[in-house]
C-alpha cells in the first residue's frame, strides 16, 4: 500500500513503456539521465564560469557527486536504523535508488551563472511584474512542465517519492515570508502528494534532508579541492593563523544570523572559527608526506578524507520540536555540532577565498549585465514574439493563459547554459568584429 503511494505518479496518462520490467525509480533515473535540462548542467557555473576550466565543478559533475554520495549514505543508514526498515510512514523511508535520483534533479532549476544568474532573474522579476524566481522552485516547473518525455506533454512526471525528495522547502514560496519553495501552480501537486502522505505541515521527507545533507557535504569540500586547485587558498600555511582570513569568515558568519548552526553567542566565535579550521587542517602536513609531497595528490586525498569523516557522522535523530526525524551529523546519540560547524566553516571559508575574489565577482558583475539584457530584450510580449524560438511561443500558446508571459520568459532565460546566454547576448549587443551570430543550425 505505501509503496504504492511512493510509486505513483501525478499525471502517468500514456506510458509507452507499459509493458516494460523496470523499476519505476529505474524510470524516474532514464527520464532524469535522458533529459535535455540534466545535460545542459554541464554548460551551468558552479563556483567558477563554466569553461573556465576543465578541472573545476560545473553543476553536472556536482549533481553527480552528491548523487553517489546520497546513494551510498542512503544504504548505510538502512543497515543502521530498525526503523526505516519497518516502513511505517513513507516519509521516513531511505530508498538509495530515490535519493540518487533527486540528488541529480536537485540543481536542474539552476539558470546560468549559478547563485548570481538566480539572484539577477529573482530581482527582475520581482521589479517588473511582482513574480519570484528561485533554483528550488524552478525545479518543478522543469520537472512537471518544461520538459518533455516520450509520449506525454507533461514534464518527466517522476515518481512521488522522488518528487517529494527534491523538495527541501515544503512550501508555497508566495505565501507571505517565505524567500524559498514551490511556485503555487507546481505546489498544489506537490501539496497533495504531501496529504495523501500525511507529512506534517512544514517537514521534509528523510530522502529530502538526505539529499540536502549530501548537498553540503559535496560542495563545502569540493569548492575548497577546487580553490587550491586555482591557488585561491594555500593549505600549506597554519590558516587558523591568519587573522585576517579568519577575521573575515568571523564577518561572513555575523552576516548570516538565521543560521542555526552558527549560534555565536553560545561560543566564543573567534575560538570556534580557528578550531574548525584547525580541525578541517589537522591531517594536512601528513597526508602531504604520505603522498609524496605533491599538492595534487595531497589535495586530492584531503578532499577524499573530508567526505569520508562526513558521511561516517550521518545518523538520524528524532526531533522534539516537530516530532518527525532528523537527518543530521550525530555523535554519542546527539547532533555533532563541532562537525556541524566545520562543515558551514568550510563553506564560509570558500565564500571569503572564492566567491569574494575579484575575478569571480568580476564574472557575477557581467552576468547580471548579461541577465538583465535579455530580461529586458524578451520581456515585452510584441518583441519577444518576434525573436523568442517558435516552440517556446508554441507551449506558450497551448496554456491558454495559464502561464504569465513573464514566468515563461524567465523559464526560457533559466534554462540557457552560460555559454547560450552568452551567444544571445552577443547577437543582440556586441559590435564590431566581437560580434558572433548565432548559425542558421543552431538549435535554440
Ligand atoms: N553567491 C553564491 C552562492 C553559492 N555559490 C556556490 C557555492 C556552492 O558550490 C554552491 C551552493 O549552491 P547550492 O544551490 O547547492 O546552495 P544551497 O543548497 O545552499 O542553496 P539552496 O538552499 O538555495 O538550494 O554554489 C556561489 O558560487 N555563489
Amino acid at each position: 500500500m505505501q509503496l504504492n503511494v511512493r510509486k505513483m505518479r501525478l499525471f502517468d496518462h500514456e506510458n509507452i513503456h507499459s509493458s516494460d520490467d523496470r523499476d519505476e525509480y529505474e524510470k524516474d533515473y532514464a527520464r532524469l539521465i535522458q533529459s535535455p535540462a540534466f545535460r545542459r548542467l554541464q554548460g551551468k557555473s558552479q563556483v567558477f564560469g563554466a569553461g573556465s576550466g576543465d578541472y573545476y565543478r560545473t553543476r553536472l559533475t556536482h549533481s553527480l557527486e552528491v548523487s553517489q554520495i546520497a546513494r551510498e549514505v542512503a544504504r548505510k543508514l538502512g543497515k543502521s536504523y530498525a526503523f526505516l526498515a519497518k516502513k511505517e510512514h513513507p516519509g521516513l523511508m531511505l530508498d538509495p535508488e530515490v535519493v540518487e535520483c533527486a540528488s541529480l534533479a536537485h540543481d536542474l532549476g539552476h539558470p546560468p551563472f549559478g547563485h548570481k544568474g538566480e539572484e539577477v532573474l529573482n530581482e527582475l522579476l520581482q521589479a517588473d511584474c511582482g513574480l519570484k524566481y528561485e533554483g528550488n522552485a524552478q525545479n518543478y516547473r522543469i520537472l512537471m512542465f518544461l520538459e518533455k518525455r516520450a509520449g506525454s506533454d507533461s514534464g518527466l512526471d517522476l515518481t512521488a517519492a522522488v518528487l517529494l525528495a527534491i523538495n527541501k522547502y515544503p512550501f508555497c514560496i508566495e505565501d507571505p515570508g517565505k524567500l524559498k519553495g514551490v511556485y503555487s501552480m507546481e505546489w498544489e501537486g506537490i501539496q497533495s502528494l504531501r496529504q495523501k502522505w500525511g507529512m506534517p505541515e512544514g517537514c521534509a521527507t528523510l530522502e529530502a534532508q538526505l539529499m540536502d545533507l549530501c548537498d553540503d557535504i559535496a560542495y563545502s569540500t569540493h569548492d575548497i579541492e577546487d580553490g587550491i586547485r586555482a591557488g585561491k587558498i594555500q593549505m600549506n600555511t597554519n590558516l587558523f593563523e591568519d587573522d585576517r582570513l579568519v577575521a573575515n569568515v568571523m564577518q561572513e558568519i555575523e552576516n548570516d544570523p538565521g543560521n542555526e548552526v552558527m549560534r555565536w553567542d553560545e561560543v566564543d566565535l573567534k575560538q570556534m572559527v580557528k578550531q574548525a579550521l584547525h580541525h578541517y587542517l589537522q591531517q594536512w602536513e601528513s597526508i602531504y608526506v604520505e603522498c609524496g609531497r605533491e599538492p595534487s595528490r595531497t589535495r586530492r586525498e584531503m578532499k577524499a578524507r573530508w567526505v569520508r569523516k562526513f558521511v561516517s557522522g550521518v545518523g538520524i535523530i528524532d526531533d522534539p520540536a516537530t516530532g518527525w526525524k532528523r537527518v543530521t551529523f550525530i555523535r554519542d546519540g546527539v547532533q555533532d555540532m563541532e562537525l556541524l560547524r566545520t562543515m558551514e566553516i568550510l563553506k564560509k571559508l570558500a565564500w571569503v577565498t572564492l566567491i569574494k575574489d575579484f575575478r569571480v565577482q568580476r564574472l557575477h558583475k557581467r552576468s547580471e549585465i548579461i541577465i538583465t539584457r535579455l530580461w529586458d530584450s524578451f520581456k515585452d510580449p510584441d518583441m519577444g514574439r518576434l525573436i523568442l524560438p517558435p516552440d517556446w511561443l508554441e507551449s506558450y500558446e497551448r496554456q491558454k493563459g495559464k502561464w504569465r508571459w513573464e514566468r515563461m520568459v524567465s523559464d526560457y532565460i533559466a534554462g540557457m547554459t552560460d555559454a547560450y546566454a552568452e551567444k544571445v547576448y552577443a547577437e543582440f549587443y556586441a559590435s564590431g568584429s566581437g560580434t558572433k551570430w548565432g548559425s542558421l543550425y543552431d538549435r535554440d
